[in-house]
């Protein structure tokens, strides 16, 4: 208890697992929070200051599901094992306790195994800090070694938190008061660990770091600033916490430039469903449609590039590129895909090996994951000269980034000769546990093999032994073995008291009597017992020193594995984007710095792939947009009835965008895109009641965000502004909102709508026109087309589609009257024609004030985490706002 007692004081949030033989037991309140998690029986044992303590426990081999299930419901977990051998202990006295120690705490957002990690989703821990006024994030992926930070505007918090969807967030505690962050952290974090701002001093984050990444100076990453490098020292803190001072190999903290990507906020994010739907399934959402990658690393990088797509058409390009030279040559896409599927998560491999949680198993996924990454090479190399020419004759060279792949796959002589030693030692199917043993191949070490015909030839001897001794006795001998007794002489009642009474010499030595069978030992037998144990200790040991040679040689080559690695997850996502257009027929886009958005028969991935798996046909759609309207409208108001196909219309062209700029082949004839800065959709939001907005408030709040943050290189979707609220407001609030993006925001923008009234946009303003989704009424039947035409939309069949909704005959026949009705009552038509024009540019009423930046950064500073030299930096710095 005392040593328990002392090791929960250092981890006092967490549950501790302490390590007692076969079990992990839990004590205290740890106890009775772990039973009703876990439904396990709360027991008792012993008393501490005279009140009985609880006791729950689970065995040791099944542990990790336990932890899983503690994990997944917010816990973090303290994992106290036995440091030592009991007999260890024994050595010391016979009331000698084992050495224990925490060996990791598990959290959501560091763990590693596979059995805990979904295997084709990111699993983040994520930190946030601020220094003189400035937001950064910092993103680890332990399980890969992945690490990204990157400078926040408070704006965009909820975008980019949402595109790394952490598990876990690290919090500095100043931080968690703040009203707008804190919500966005609630929402889009993971479970949120609030740290204490002596954690967050820049000066000693820096250090962290550098005992973390094993070098003297940061220098050769990059330059960070004091916020980047407060975040990532928060990290480094409290993965030095989990890990038990364990170093994982993470890769070099890569600077993530806003400005390179697409921001998709996050309200977009969920309503567009790019790796989630709103139900949070991935069965149905953007990347469930699309993923045709077959390695687990592969489809994590097609969801980090969904997830963040570019905004540079270079870059862009150089991705379709990749797509376009894979596109047509069939064979090479099947023999690389054929090989890349049986790869093992090696990343995973890899950061397990550097937390000693790896076994052979793991060295033998690197070893074969080397073998297949150069096979991929030479096959790449073979293609890039397979067809020198086009049938214009025009030289065909590979695209950059495939010569890029061959370049990282092409091992360097020291990791071939690494792979060449991995292969030789490993036998094909190592054991699961690295202490049973038996994973190095025979004839790889001569010391290994001498210790194990030792122990081979000792179990020839037991058996010769057997022989002897029945003949000797006349009685049929048997010699067994158990982990407690070790060999012994296992003889039934009757046979035993024959064996006894003519052991004259007393050569049979009485150890166990059980119910019906009693067990000797002989001298000799115990001589045997005892050569075979060390033989095979020995051979253990050999072994084991064997795997650490190993291991520490594929961690030192840590660097260019996972630079192969990579590759490898690259090309996986390039092929699959190349089967993926050859099967949808899907079109290269043309990437440009244009203000045009031009599709020329689309198609929605997820809804069409869903209506082509029932055998219904999808209806290919246009869009024909350019925000500086000179070559087509700004602003497209779609009408159309109930059930239509507006959402997916609008939906689908996002959808393509980000596809586009994410560097995949999209489903239509062809699409000409300037690139989008940021995307916006306002579609169907639900309702927050946990932070007290109803459906209309979240409307709005989404509504003001696009129209103070849009610029005109944004593409904005609006699906059905101010349905919440009574129709004139509502259609006031769609109407002067259309009027601000087509006058004031200048982004391209589909506007769907019931409000029939606003298709009156189209000739008072320059740049707005009418779409609608048409559907024709036949014999009372109402039949959708899911064509987008020119022109609105007379009315919207309401009535009809609550009809084919099953809605009761009496409710229809009353709601058809009472339509009729208002329809015949010209008091309800609204005099639209009298609205003033362009009111939109009518000069804004004094809004709010938004704060100066010298306000700005003042709010942002801490005086209690100000160092004098750092508050004097401070008052420069503020000085010198003053001026601007
Ligand atoms: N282009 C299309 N081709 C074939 N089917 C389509 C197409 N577009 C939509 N659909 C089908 O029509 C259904 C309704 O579409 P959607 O929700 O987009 O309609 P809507 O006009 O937004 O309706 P409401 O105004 O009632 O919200 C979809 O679930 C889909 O099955």
């Amino acid at each position: 208890m005392a040593q328990y007692i002392q090791i929960k004081a250092q981890y006092p949030d967490a549950i501790l697992l302490m390590r007692m033989g076969d079990f992990y037991e839990i004590f205290f309140e740890d106890a009775v929070i772990a039973s009703q998690a876990l439904s396990l029986a709360l027991t008792k044992r012993g008393q501490f200051q005279g009140k009985d303590i609880p006791l729950a426990g689970v065995p040791a081999h099944a542990a990790d599901a336990y932890i899983a299930k503690l994990i997944r419901l917010g816990h973090r977990v303290a994992v106290c094992d036995q440091l030592e051998d009991p007999a260890e202990a024994k050595k010391r006295g016979s009331k000698a306790i084992v050495k224990r120690g925490i060996t990791r705490v598990v959290t959501p957002g560091t763990l590693t195994e596979d059995t805990l990690l979904e295997e084709r989703g990111a699993n983040r821990l994520v930190a946030l800090s601020s220094r003189g006024g400035v937001l950064a994030l910092a993103a680890v992926e332990l399980s890969t070694g992945d690490v990204e930070v990157l400078e926040v505007e408070p704006a965009q918090l909820g975008a980019q938190l949402s595109a790394l969807r952490p598990s876990e967030s690290l919090v500095a505690d100043r931080l968690m008061q703040d009203e707008t962050i804190y919500p966005l952290l609630k929402m889009y974090g993971g479970v949120i660990q609030p740290q204490p701002s002596s954690l967050t001093d820049p000066a000693s984050g820096e250090a962290r770091l550098l005992k973390l990444y094993g070098v003297s100076t940061l220098d050769g990453f990059g330059t960070f600033s004091p916020a980047e490098i407060s975040a990532l020292g928060l990290l480094a803190a409290y993965i030095d916490l989990t890990q038990a001072g364990k170093i994982p190999v993470l890769k070099p903290p890569s600077r993530v430039i806003s400005q390179n990507y697409l921001s998709i906020d996050a309200a977009t994010r969920n309503s567009l469903e790019i790796d989630r739907t709103q139900q949070g399934k991935r069965e149905g959402s953007l990347i469930a449609a699309i993923d045709q990658t077959v390695t687990s690393g592969g489809s994590r990088l097609l969801l980090s590039r969904l997830s963040r797509p570019l905004y540079q058409p270079a870059a862009i390009n150089a991705r379709l590129d990749t797509v376009e030279w894979l596109l047509p040559r069939r064979d090479l896409r099947d023999a690389l895909r054929h090989a890349m599927r049986s790869l093992s998560d090696q990343a995973r491999a890899l950061s397990r090996l550097s937390l000693n949680r790896g076994g052979a198993r793991d060295l033998c996924i690197i070893a074969q994951a080397l073998h297949i990454g150069e096979g991929l090479a030479n096959a790449l190399n073979d293609a890039r000269y397979e067809t020198p020419v086009d049938l214009a004759g025009n030289p065909v060279t590979a695209p950059q980034e495939i010569d890029g792949i061959i370049a990282a796959l092409v091992p360097s002589l020291p990791l071939s000769q690494l792979r060449g030693k991995l292969e030789q030692a490993l036998v094909e199917e190592p054991p699961l546990k690295l202490s049973d043993g038996g994973f190095i191949r025979t004839g790889f070490n001569a010391d290994l093999d001498e210790a194990r015909s030792l122990r081979d030839d000792s179990r020839q001897v037991i058996l010769a032994l057997e022989q002897r001794l029945a003949a000797e006795t006349g009685i049929a001998i048997r010699i067994k073995f158990n982990n407690v007794l070790g060999y012994f002489i296992e003889l039934s009642q009757k046979l035993a008291e024959q064996l006894q009474a003519q052991d004259s010499e007393k050569q049979f030595i009485h150890r166990q009597s059980l119910a019906n069978q009693v067990r000797f030992v002989t001298t000799e037998l115990i001589e045997l017992d005892g050569r075979i144990q060390r033989a095979a200790q020995q051979g253990l040991a050999l072994e084991m020193e064997l795997f650490e040679q190993l291991r520490d040689e594929v961690r030192l080559a840590a660097a260019e594995i996972q630079t192969g690695h990579d590759a490898i997850c690259a090309l996986d996502v390039s092929v699959a984007n190349a089967v993926l257009a050859e099967d949808w027929g899907a079109a290269r886009p043309v990437i440009d710095d244009s203000t045009r958005l031009e599709i020329c028969r689309g198609r929605h991935p997820v809804v069409a792939a869903a209506l082509k798996a029932q055998g219904k046909p999808f209806t290919p759609n246009d869009v024909d947009l350019d925000a500086s309207g000179a070559e087509s409208a700004r602003l497209s108001l779609v009408t159309g009835p109930n059930m239509a196909g507006k959402s997916t219309y609008l939906r689908q062209n996002a959808l393509l965008i980000i596809m586009a700029q994410a560097g995949m082949f999209v489903p239509a004839k062809s699409m000409h895109l300037g690139v989008v800065d940021r995307l916006f959709s306002r579609v169907g939001a639900g309702d927050d009641l946990a932070q007290g907005r109803s459906t209309f408030m979240m409307e709005m709040v989404e509504t003001a965000a696009i129209l103070t943050q849009a610029s005109e290189r944004s593409f904005i979707i609006l699906d059905e502004i101010g349905r919440g609220t009574a129709t004139y407001d509502g259609l006031a609030i769609a109407w002067a909102c259309a009027e601000n993006l087509h006058d004031v925001i200048h982004a391209r923008t589909l506007f769907a709508t019931h409000y029939h009234e606003l298709s009156k946009l189209e000739g008072r303003l320059k740049f707005v026109n009418n779409l609608s989704l048409t559907a024709r009424e036949h014999n009372g039947e109402l039949i959708f087309l899911h064509e987008a035409k020119k022109g609105s939309a007379d009315r919207s069949y309401g009535v009809q589609v609550a009809r084919l909704a099953g809605m009761p005959t009496a409710v229809v026949g009353r709601a058809r009257d009472i339509l009729t009705r208002l329809e015949e009552d010209n008091q309800t038509q609204l005099r639209l024609d009298d609205l003033p024009l362009f009111s939109a540019t009518r000069p804004p009423e004094p809004a709010t004030k938004t704060p100066s930046k010298l306000e700005t950064t003042l709010k942002g500073i801490n005086p209690d985490d100000l160092s004098p030299k750092e508050a004097l930096e401070v008052i420069y710095n503020l000085h010198k706002l003053l001026k601007e």
